[in-house]
């Protein structure tokens, strides 16, 4: 047995580890002095009375006991009191004993303060000696190689050096002694009164270890802000070096597209501090807010949008038609659409932040659409394919309408949904389309409930669209997961695509021939341009060089978006 129980009603584990050491290390040890001395360390009773202390700790800490009373040690004291007189029976006296013992009077003494939460410290009394400047307080902050997080500038009507902005989870946050407003006088001993804000930055920027301020403190009372944990994912690469406006380019933050911010403060109205959501230091650097960035796009433009119309006569040149998905006459029905939305850019989206959160999907519950978007002729139905090969059972794709006539060999709900053009046009009407378009006098489309038809049945729905109609399918029922399928370099493309057959869309014959040198170089174009303009809104960028290596990247991307958490806009967790 233990020299002391630990109780049944906690994880005896530490305290049986600390009992079995000794003779599971017999072993191990060959000197009998070694082995004394370790029965001897592992035996000690201060030893097992810390580990009980810190198991003890540990129940308490689960249970969170709040105290009965924060008084104590004075009632101890009043009963004491009360017993002095009453000291006949033995019980008595000895109850009267223990509450005069000083190391119990001590431990109610401890429950006290505990339970009055009085844990600050006490100052000592101020010197007499006080600074003449009254109203000025002398700071000492040390300092290592971080800079110090704050910035400064000199107020406009006093001409004072004052603090402009601390940056959230910096040195001078984090020593809560200065504060923003607070007027700066000295630096290292150095008056500052006549300096301009670079020269003191420079003194700053020059010191190591403890510098001292002199300042005035503002007389803005600072709101502890609760804001809420504020997650976004940047839309746009921002690097404030080269960015004109920003007050102060050191503490600026640089982040590409797709990154995951942390938002620390927005009460700046221009200028946001943020750090990197997976960075452990928790210092928030300058990136600029979205109304600020939303601003300066407006008023410098969109990048120029590079005509994809000019090249073919017949629809945006190398942007694939979609959901001409019919599994037998797939090849034939490729040629057929244009797009019904051809807008290349839409200017109300311009790409700033958006606002994410964590999201897994729950076992049985419905799977995200996986959407593909690609120029054509990249190889998006070559990956499809193998994606239901590889598991018909969790793979699936849409089933288009059309309005032209059944063939022979045609059922249904197999190769289409065949529906009359008035039901078409009603269906229109209704947007029940994704996309749609006519050839031949006939419509062509992907409905929205053959998407949802996929969905309802657990399946994953493969969907390949226009870039342009992403933004579409930006649900909550949805949750789209965007996969933009780039293509290599025109070398490798040349390499690669040597067997391959390419179904042109300019010649409009519906039958494939080989790839031409001037496709490679239109599929190229065309993909730096999709890129240029929608990679925002790209979850997974695959490169289709070498098919097997792309294809197991798609694969083992989409297991993770079945199993792994992503974060997603924060719109589509209320629906
Ligand atoms: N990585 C690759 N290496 C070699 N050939 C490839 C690769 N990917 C696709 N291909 C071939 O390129 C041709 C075009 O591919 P696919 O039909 O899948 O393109 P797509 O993106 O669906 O184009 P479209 O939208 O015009 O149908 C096919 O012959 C396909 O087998």
């Amino acid at each position: 047995m233990p020299a002391l129980a630990t109780g049944t009603s906690y994880e005896p584990g530490f305290y049986e580890l600390l009992v079995a050491l000794p003779s599971q290390l017999q072993p191990h040890v060959t000197q009998p002095e070694d082995n004394a001395f370790l029965k001897d360390m592992f035996g000690e009773r201060s030893l097992h009375s810390l580990i009980k202390i810190h198991e003890l700790l540990q129940h308490y800490e689960d249970s969170k006991p709040l105290p009965v009373l924060d008084s104590a040690a004075t009632l101890a004291s009043q009963l004491s009191d009360l017993l002095e007189g009453k000291l006949s029976s033995g019980e008595i006296s000895e109850l009267k004993q223990l509450l005069d013992k000083p190391h119990f009077k001590s431990i109610l003494s401890v429950h006290d303060t505990v339970a009055q939460k009085k844990y600050d410290p006490e100052l000592p009394p101020l010197p007499d000696d006080i600074d003449d400047d009254e109203a000025s307080v002398k700071i000492i902050l040390v300092k290592n190689k971080e800079p110090l997080g704050a910035t400064i500038r000199r107020d406009d009507d006093t001409g004072a050096i004052v603090v402009a902005r601390i940056m959230k989870g910096g040195a001078a946050d984090r020593s809560g002694l200065i504060h923003v407003g607070d007027e700066l006088k000295e630096v290292n001993g150095i008056p500052v009164d006549d300096k301009k804000p670079e020269e003191i930055i420079h003194i700053l920027s020059q010191s190591q270890g403890a510098i001292t301020f002199k300042v005035v403190p503002g007389s803005k009372e600072e709101v502890p802000s609760k804001e809420p944990k504020v997650f976004v994912k940047a839309l746009f690469d921002y690097d404030p070096s080269e960015d004109k406006a920003i007050p102060c380019k050191e503490a600026g933050l640089a982040f590409k597209k797709g990154s995951i911010l942390q938002i620390m403060s927005q009460e700046d109205a221009t200028w946001w501090q943020a750090k990197h959501e997976d960075e452990a230091n928790p210092r928030a650097g300058l990136v600029p807010s979205k109304q600020f960035q939303e601003r300066r796009f407006a008023l410098r433009g969109p990048a120029p949008a590079v005509s994809l119309k000019s090249t073919s006569s017949r629809r945006p040149s190398g942007f694939r038609r979609s959901f001409r998905l019919s599994r037998r006459e797939r090849k034939t029905n490729k040629a057929m659409y244009e797009s019904k939305k051809s807008e290349m850019y839409d200017m109300a989206d311009v790409p700033t932040y958006e606002e994410v959160t964590p999201y897994q999907r729950l076992a049985g519950a419905k799977h995200r659409l996986v959407v593909f978007v690609g120029p054509t002729g990249v190889g998006l139905n070559e990956l499809k394919k193998k994606l239901l090969i590889s598991d018909p059972q969790h793979f699936s794709v849409t089933i288009p309408h059309t309005t032209r006539a059944k063939r022979n060999r045609e059922s249904d709900g197999v190769e289409y949904h065949f529906i009359s053009k008035h039901l078409f046009e009603t269906d229109i009407h209704n947007n029940k389309f994704i996309e749609y378009g006519e050839y031949k006098g006939n419509y062509y489309g992907t409905s929205v409930d053959s998407i949802r038809s996929i969905l309802s049945k657990n399946k994953v729905c493969l969907l390949d669209v226009q870039p342009q109609m992403i933004k579409h399918l930006r649900t909550a029922e949805f949750k789209p997961f965007v996969v933009f399928v780039k293509p290599p370099g025109v070398e490798r493309l040349r390499e690669t695509r040597q067997n391959a057959k390419f179904m042109s869309g300019k010649e409009d014959k519906g039958s494939a021939r080989p790839f031409k040198e001037e496709d490679f170089h239109e599929m190229v174009r065309t993909s730096d341009v999709m890129e240029n303009q929608y990679s925002h809104l790209f979850d997974k960028v695959i490169v289709n060089d070498d098919l097997s290596a792309a294809f197991s990247e798609l694969r083992k991307t989409l297991r993770t978006v079945e199993t792994e958490t992503h974060w997603i806009p924060v719109s589509w967790t209320h629906s």
